[in-house]
C-alpha cells in the first residue's frame, strides 16, 4: 500500500498542498480528482519523490518510502518525458532493460504492450512523428514497461481516443487485480465513475473527501424517487421530507427525519397506485460538485 501522510508543499507564499493524507491500497484503482490547481500534480510529484515534501511523509507498506522503493514506482508525469527523436521501440526496450531483462525478452514484452495500445506498426517511428494521442499512448506504455510496484499516473487518459481509453482502463484494472496500487488523476468524472474503486477528491490543496466510491455516493443526502400514476404535487406537503425535484407524477425527495420516506410511501399507496419507489444514489459527479463547492 502507498500512503500520503500529512503531505505539505509550499511554493513561496502559496500552500499548494496542505496536510494531505490518503491511502492507495493494493487491489484497487484509486481516482484522484479536483479542479485546476487543487494540488493533484504536486501531491503525485511528492509521492514519487520528484518533489521534496515540506512536511509529512510518503509511506510504502509499513514504513517511510526509501529511494530504492521509489525506483520501483511507475510514474507518468503530466509533462511527458520521452526523447522526441528516438524511435519508439528503442526507448521502450531501453527502459525494459533497465530492470535487468535481456534484449530479446525486453523487445517481446514491449512489442506486446505496443500491440495492445494499437501501436505495433509505429514501433520504428520517431516519437515526434506520432500524433499527440499516439505519443500519449507511448507514454502510457513507458510507465508500464518497468513492471512497477505501484502506478501513479497524472492524467493518463487525456488526449486518448475511445479505443485507447478502453485499453488503458483494462490495463489499470489488471494491474490492480495483480496487487499493484494504482492512483491516477483525471478530470473525466464519467471515466472515474466507471473505473475506480476508490476516490480522493482534492480542493484548494486539501483532501475534500475520500473513500470507496460506494461510501462517497452514500455519504450524501438520503434521497428517494417516488413515481405515481397521478400528479405528485401533494408530496410538497408531506412531513419529514423536502422536495428536490417534481415533475408530474414523479418526485425526488430528500429525507429529513428517519423513517419519513416510509411514511411517504404509505401515504402514496393510500392515495393510489405507486409505479416506483426507491433510493436515488447520486452520480460521483454530483458528489464531487457537493464536496468541492
Ligand atoms: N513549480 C511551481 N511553482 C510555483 N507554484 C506552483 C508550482 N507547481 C504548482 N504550483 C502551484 O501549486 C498549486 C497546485 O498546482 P497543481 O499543479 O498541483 O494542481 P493540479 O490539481 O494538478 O491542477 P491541474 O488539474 O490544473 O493540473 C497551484 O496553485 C499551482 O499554481
Amino acid at each position: 500500500m502507498l500512503e500520503a501522510r500529512g503531505l505539505t508543499r509550499r511554493f513561496g507564499e502559496v500552500v499548494a498542498v496542505d496536510d494531505v493524507s490518503f491511502e492507495v491500497p493494493a487491489g484497487a484503482v484509486t481516482g484522484f480528482v479536483g479542479g485546476n490547481g487543487a494540488g493533484k500534480t504536486t501531491t503525485m510529484r511528492m509521492l514519487t519523490g520528484v518533489l521534496a515534501v515540506h512536511a509529512g511523509e510518503v509511506r510504502w507498506g509499513d514504513r517511510p518510502a526509501t529511494a530504492a522503493d521509489r525506483r520501483r514506482f511507475g510514474y507518468m508525469p503530466e509533462e511527458r518525458g520521452l526523447y522526441p527523436k528516438q524511435p519508439v521501440l528503442d526507448q521502450l526496450v531501453h527502459l525494459a532493460r533497465l530492470r535487468g531483462d535481456d534484449a530479446g525478452r525486453a523487445r517481446q514484452e514491449v512489442l506486446a504492450l505496443l500491440e495492445r495500445f494499437g501501436l505495433a506498426d509505429r514501433a520504428r517511428e520517431q516519437v515526434q512523428k506520432l500524433s499527440l494521442g499516439n505519443q500519449q499512448r507511448v507514454q502510457v506504455v513507458a510507465a508500464l514497461v518497468p513492471r512497477p510496484a505501484v502506478l501513479v499516473l497524472d492524467e493518463p487518459f487525456s488526449g486518448l481516443d475511445p479505443a485507447a481509453v478502453d485499453a488503458m482502463a483494462d490495463v489499470l484494472r489488471e494491474h490492480a487485480r495483480d496487487g499493484v496500487p494504482v492512483l491516477f488523476s483525471s478530470h473525466q468524472l464519467d471515466l472515474v465513475d466507471r473505473l475506480c474503486d476508490r476516490l480522493v477528491v482534492m480542493a484548494r490543496g486539501r483532501v475534500a473527501a475520500r473513500g470507496t466510491t460506494t461510501e462517497l455516493r452514500e455519504s450524501g443526502a438520503l434521497r428517494y424517487r417516488l413515481t405515481l400514476c397521478d400528479d405528485a404535487g401533494w408530496v410538497r406537503e408531506a412531513a419529514g421530507v423536502r422536495v428536490v425535484d417534481l415533475a408530474g407524477p414523479d418526485a425526488v425527495v430528500e429525507v429529513l427525519e428517519p423513517g419519513a420516506e416510509q411514511r411517504l410511501l404509505v401515504d402514496a399507496v393510500a392515495r393510489g397506485p405507486v409505479r416506483h419507489f426507491g433510493r436515488v444514489v447520486p452520480q460521483l459527479s454530483e458528489v464531487y460538485r457537493e464536496v468541492t463547492a
